[in-house]
Formats: C-alpha cells, sequence, structure tokens
C-alpha cells in the first residue's frame, strides 16, 4: 500500500473512533495546499539538469506549518503529501503550535557535488518563498538534506524578505540554530524508547538492539543507546549491513564512518545481507530510513519484541496488522520521531526572542514534551481501547479537528 493510501487510512480509522463529523474528516484529508515546481540548474560540467519540487502545506489550524525537505531519487508526490499529514498529526502529538508540511526534490545528493547541491536548493527556495515563511512554513532537514541546506534557504530566503533566521530550522548554530537541534531527532527516539520499555519494566542496558539507517538520526540514537548500555548488535546504511552479537563499538562505528563511505568495511562487525537486517534477531527494532520498509514481505519475520518507528512510516498497514497478532508493540511514527520537530520549535522560539538557549536546558525542555506526549497518547489508548498507533492518532487527530471548528469556515 502507498504511503498516501496507508495515512489516510491510519486517519479514518481514527477519525472514527473519535467520530468526527464527515465535513471535518474530508476537510482534514484535503491538504492546504501542494506547490509542485521545476528546478533546473547548471552542473559543474555545463550541463543542464532539471529536477521536480514539491512542498505539500497540508494543514494550519494550529499554527505555521512545519516540516522537512527531503532529497531522494524517489520522492514522488503522493509520498510528501502522506509525509506532510503526518507532520500536522506529529505537531499536535507533541502539543506544539504548529500545523504541518512536508517538502522534496526528486534527486540523488549522493550523484550532485556541494557546488549542485547549492545551486538547486537556491533554485527550489526561489521557486517557493513567497509560500512559506516564519508564520506560514517552516522547512527543517529531512533524508538527504543537513544544516547546511537549511542555511541556504535562509540565505535565498533572506534576499527577498530580509534576515529571517525563523524561517528554517536544523540550521548552524552560526546562523541561528538551536544547540541540540542535530542530535533532537535520534535523542527523542531514546526519551521515547524509556518511556515505552518502563511501561514493561525494562531499560534500555537490558536489551537487544537493531538499527536500519545511519545518517541523522540513525547514528545518534545508536550513540545514545550505546552511551545508556543498549548492546546494538546490528546496524545497516545504503551501503550494506554489519553485525556483531557481542555488540557494536558505536563511537568506533561514529570515526569509521567519519573517514570512509561504506559501513561495510568496519573492522568491528561481520557483513550481512541488508535484507536480513529487519528480521535479525534483537528486542528491539529501530528502523531509521526510509517509509515502507515493514511489510506483508518480511513482518511475519521480524524477531524484535518491540518497534520503535524513527522514521517516518516504516511499517505497512499490512505489516502492522502482522505485527500485531504476534504481539509485537510499536511505537509509531507521530511520537517516536518528534524529537526533532519538538526542538525545532525551541530554534525558532529562541529566534523569534532573539536569545539562545543552554544545550542543557533544550535537552530537558525536550525530555519533559516527549514524557508528556506519552502520558497524553496512553490516556487515549485507554479511553478508547486501541493501540499505541491509535492512541496517538486520535490525539492528534482530536487536537487538529477541535482547533478547525474553534476557527470556523466563515469566508
Ligand atoms: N532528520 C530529522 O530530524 C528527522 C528525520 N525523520 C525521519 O528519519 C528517517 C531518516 O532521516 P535522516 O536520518 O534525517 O536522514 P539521513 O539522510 O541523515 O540518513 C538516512 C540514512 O538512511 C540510510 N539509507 C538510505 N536508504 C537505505 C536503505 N535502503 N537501507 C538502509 N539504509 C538506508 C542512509 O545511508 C543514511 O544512513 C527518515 O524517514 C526521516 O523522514 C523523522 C523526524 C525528524
Ligand atoms: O524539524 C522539523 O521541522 C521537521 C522534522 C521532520 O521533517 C519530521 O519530523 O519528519
Amino acid at each position: 500500500m502507498n504511503a498516501l493510501a496507508a495515512t489516510n487510512r491510519n486517519f479514518l480509522h481514527a477519525s472514527r473512533i473519535l467520530g468526527l463529523d464527515s465535513k471535518i474528516e474530508k476537510s482534514l484529508l484535503i491538504p492546504f495546499r501542494e506547490i509542485k515546481v521545476e528546478c533546473t540548474i547548471p552542473k559543474d560540467d555545463g550541463t543542464l539538469a532539471s529536477y521536480v519540487g514539491f512542498r505539500i502545506q497540508h494543514d494550519n489550524a494550529r499554527g505555521p506549518m512545519k516540516g522537512g525537505i527531503r532529497y531522494h531519487p524517489e520522492v514522488d508526490p503522493d509520498e510528501v503529501n502522506a509525509l506532510a499529514q503526518l507532520m500536522t498529526w506529529k505537531t499536535a502529538v507533541t502539543n506544539i503550535p504548529y500545523g504541518g508540511a512536508k517538502g522534496g526534490i526528486g534527486c540523488n545528493p549522493r550523484e550532485l557535488s556541494i557546488s549542485e547541491q547549492e545551486r538547486l536548493t537556491r533554485v527550489f527556495t526561489q521557486r517557493i518563498h513567497d509560500l512559506i515563511g516564519i508564520h506560514r512554513d517552516v522547512p527543517a532537514p529531512d533524508m538527504g538534506t543537513n544544516a547546511q541546506t537549511m542555511a541556504w534557504i535562509l540565505d535565498e530566503y533572506s534576499k527577498f524578505h530580509g534576515h529571517s533566521p525563523a524561517v528554517v530550522t536544523g540550521k548552524p548554530i552560526d546562523l541561528g540554530g538551536s544547540l541540540g537541534r542535530e542530535a533532537a531527532t535520534g535523542l527523542g527516539v531514546v526519551f521515547a524508547t524509556e518511556s515505552l520499555l518502563a511501561e514493561y519494566g525494562k531499560s534500555i542496558s537490558d536489551l537487544k538492539f537493531v538499527i536500519q539507517g545511519f545518517g541523522n538520526v540513525g547514528s545518534w540514537a545508536a550513540r545514545f543507546i550505546h552511551q545508556r548500555g543498549g548492546k546494538i548488535v546490528a546496524v545497516s546504511d545504503i551501503t550494506g549491513a554489519i553485525e556483531n552479537p557481542d555488540g557494536i563499538d558505536i563511537p568506533a562505528l561514529l570515526r569509521h564512518k567519519e573517514a570512509n563511505e561504506s559501513l561495510k568495511e568496519f573492522p568491528g562487525g561481520d557483513v550481512i545481507d541488508p535484507n536480513d537486517l529487519l528480521v535479525h534477531e534483537c528486542d528491539v527494532l529501530i528502523p531509521c530510513a526510509l517509509g515502507g520498509v515493514l511489510n506483508k514481505e518480511n513482518a511475519a519475520d521480524v524477531k524484535a519484541k518491540f518497534i520503535i518507528e524513527a522514521a517516518n512510516h516504516p511499517t505497512d498497514p499490512e505489516a502492522d496488522e502482522i505485527l500485531s497478532k504476534k504481539g509485537v508493540v510499536i511505537l509509531p511514527d507521530i511520537y517516536a520521531n518528534s524529537g526533532g520537530v519538538t526542538v525545532s520549535y525551541f530554534e525558532w522560539v529562541q529566534n523569534i526572542q532573539g536569545f539562545m538557549w543552554e544545550e542543557e536546558k533544550v535537552n530537558r525542555e525536550l525530555n519533559r514534551y516527549m514524557r508528556k506526549a506519552f502520558s497524553d497518547i496512553k490516556g487515549m489508548c485507554k479511553t478508547h481501547g486501541c493501540n499505541l498507533r491509535m492512541g496517538a492518532f486520535t490525539l492528534g487527530v482530536n487536537r487538529v479537528a477541535r482547533a478547525t471548528l474553534l476557527r470556523g469556515w466563515e469566508a
């Protein structure tokens, strides 16, 4: 099932549980605005290359729209649409005053030089600058983009609108980025995991972990799990997968990744088939890469007892059903990975106030937001007798529906 069909299905399930009016339901399903732009740039060799960029703004009932920008060859409008909708529920689950949006360009950043990436980012910003803004829509990094990408967007946007650090989050600290933002999604994943495990009388140091994806989210999550005594027995990235039943030395792997392209040459692990990673023996599986990786082909073979959805939409609804029947507990994406957007919110607040927080304050506040959201989700699970995914969806959808009704539709 494609990402949009799956996201709509989860939304509709939550809407039925909540008994939402069909008019509200319809208005929340349709995105506020869909932007599709052509971006042509000169390549370093003088030839021209054209790319398609998207920004889907799903909903703004609770505040400015918020969400990352992804550079990946498989970016397509349906997936960006689904990811934008997930942002609307995510910002509501964590109760920060935003709506949801997502963007992307269909390109392979690994095949673009830094100057080509810069030109592409600047052209994309020229195309969308009138439709984003500090109180309108605030982009951030996602797969294939990073703080440098945000710096180029900030610079290009500021040429049209004056210096505007709060127009993007996840930017470099020197340009007004927040301390702790780079690590925030991974740290939030770990706070969320601790909240879940506590319900089962377990802690990270008791358990074995498998992590798919070793980029921003995966590598920070791995670092914090390792620091807490968790044993990470297998990891993968786009270049391949490795295992070590005694636990991978994560600080050594991070040093290896700094110096080498490929994870496979890391001497502290044995190479395994990346297709086996998700069904590797472990207690906790953390997908930190692409969507739809857990599906009806592999769900029955998953060995983990807990799945923490650090990636967006890693579990297809068919896999969801198979895994639930097996008794696997899934912590859903719209909560598990909300640490990134939560610290993006702190960054935006700091920019607007013109005041910088200490990293200790950022992390303390992140922990507080993550724990409150978990307790709110559990409350919805209890009220509606549902699983954690529906607990999170009903929490988010209900908050957005209430804001929508309060604002009304008078033209
Ligand atoms: N960066 C952030 O703050 C947030 C990211 N997310 C989600 O987390 C996921 C990862 O995002 P980032 O870490 O930011 O991206 P990234 O671009 O920094 O890293 C992605 C990682 O996934 C790996 N990867 C790509 N294809 C793979 C495959 N087929 N098999 C195994 N590994 C593969 C890459 O090699 C890389 O290690 C995405 O789903 C994103 O939407 C969610 C919330 C916030
Ligand atoms: O930090 C942000 O604004 C958005 C992060 C994001 O794209 C996500 O949570 O999926």
